[in-house]
């Protein structure tokens, strides 16, 4: 049994339906990351299951009890929830010590002081933060106050926690790390936990599965690796890294495959949705799994015009047609027409 049910769930804020009938079942464990483009409802979702918001519609059940139902007028308040809070702004007290900050929520719970002092210590070794705490929140870096303030959520083993942007604060590099370390803690913990980020890669690291919000609703929920070679929609592949779209005809259906009129080339592609015989469709080919050299049977002819290097490979403009086409390859490449080539399985077909 799912350790979070969300079911049927729906809210409005003013005239704006915000979240449409979702389902999203998390497993005890499981940690999900909610990505979505800016306005999709993440951060609703978040509050209605932190308890900030009230859901208009459905029900949200946490290790088998309802924390809000519609159905029965089920409503638990936020502190009642059992669900530990880790917020972008980290939301520390500045003129408590990292062991203060960390044992408020212990002492609220009126946890006796012996069993309090135990439960932090643990927790802050866990998250490694040991030695540092005597010190106050502007004696550390922002790294460390964000693991000051997962501390002070695992302190209360809470059944869940909600992530709000957890790492957006943190400069670039320390972000890369701060992925790695915040999986580790959560994994160890066996902590199940939902969080919200902007940020794709961030949530692939971090994640066991991505549900994908759009305008509300659910539009897929997946593994990443899943999410990026499996997409079900057009929205999707185009969300998940920065594919080339490109508009073709299709010519013929056969299986999972479709033959493609791609400018002046007919080429085949996977089908993840299904698309018919002479309707127009969107083909979805990523930089990194094309290649360049001698026509095979799928390629497009193309005449590079820039190339741009990027440290870890370099990235090469072609026009094809009226397209353009982007293809990285870890070489430099000469200017002129080249063929682009790319094996059917890792080429897309969507309806426009
Ligand atoms: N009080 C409100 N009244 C009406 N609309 C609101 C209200 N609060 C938020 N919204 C709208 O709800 C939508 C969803 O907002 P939400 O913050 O949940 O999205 P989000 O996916 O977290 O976006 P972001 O990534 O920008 O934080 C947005 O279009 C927002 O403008």
């Amino acid at each position: 049994m799912a350790t979070l049910s969300i079911k049927n769930l729906s809210k409005k804020l003013g005239q704006n339906q915000i979240l449409k009938d979702l389902n999203i079942d998390v497993q005890e464990g499981e940690i999900i990351a909610l990505l979505g483009p800016s306005g999709s409802g993440k951060t609703t979702l978040l509050r209605c299951l932190s308890g900030l918001e009230t859901p208009d519609s459905g029900s949200i059940t946490l290790a088998g009890k309802d924390l809000f139902n519609s159905a029965n007028g089920t409503i638990v308040p936020p502190e009642k929830r059992n669900i530990g809070l880790v917020f972008q702004s980290y939301a520390l007290w500045p003129h408590k010590t990292v062991e203060q900050n960390v044992a408020f929520g212990l002492e609220l719970r009126k946890t006796p002081r012996d069993q309090a002092r135990t439960r932090v210590e643990t927790t802050l070794n866990r998250i490694g933060l040991q030695g540092l705490s005597d010190r106050f929140p502007g004696q550390l870096s922002g790294g460390q106050q964000q693991r000051v303030s997962l501390a002070r959520a695992f302190v209360t083993d809470p059944v869940l926690l909600l992530l709000d942007e957890p790492l957006s604060n943190l400069d670039a590099k320390l972000r890369e790390y701060a992925r790695v370390w915040l999986r580790e803690a959560l994994k160890a913990a066996n902590m199940t936990a939902v969080f919200v980020t902007h940020d794709q890669a961030e949530a692939m690291a971090i994640a066991d599965r991505i549900a994908v919000l759009h305008n509300g609703q659910l539009a897929q929920i997946a593994t990443p690796q899943e999410l990026y070679e499996n997409p079900n929609s057009l929205f999707i592949a185009d969300f998940m890294g920065s594919p080339n779209i490109l508009t073709g005809q299709v010519l013929q259906v056969e299986h999972q495959e479709a033959t493609i009129k791609l400018g002046d080339s007919v080429v085949k592609a996977r089908m993840n949705a299904p698309v018919q015989k002479g309707e127009t469709c969107k083909v979805v080919l990523r930089p990194e799994r094309l290649s360049l050299g001698e026509k095979t049977g799928n390629s497009l002819q193309g005449n590079k015009e820039h190339s741009l290097y990027l440290g870890a490979y370099y990235e090469h403009w072609f026009q094809v047609g009226d397209e353009r086409l982007r293809v990285h390859t870890p070489t430099p490449v000469g200017f002129g027409q080249v063929s682009i080539n790319f094996t059917p399985q890792s080429a897309l077909v969507f309806p426009a």
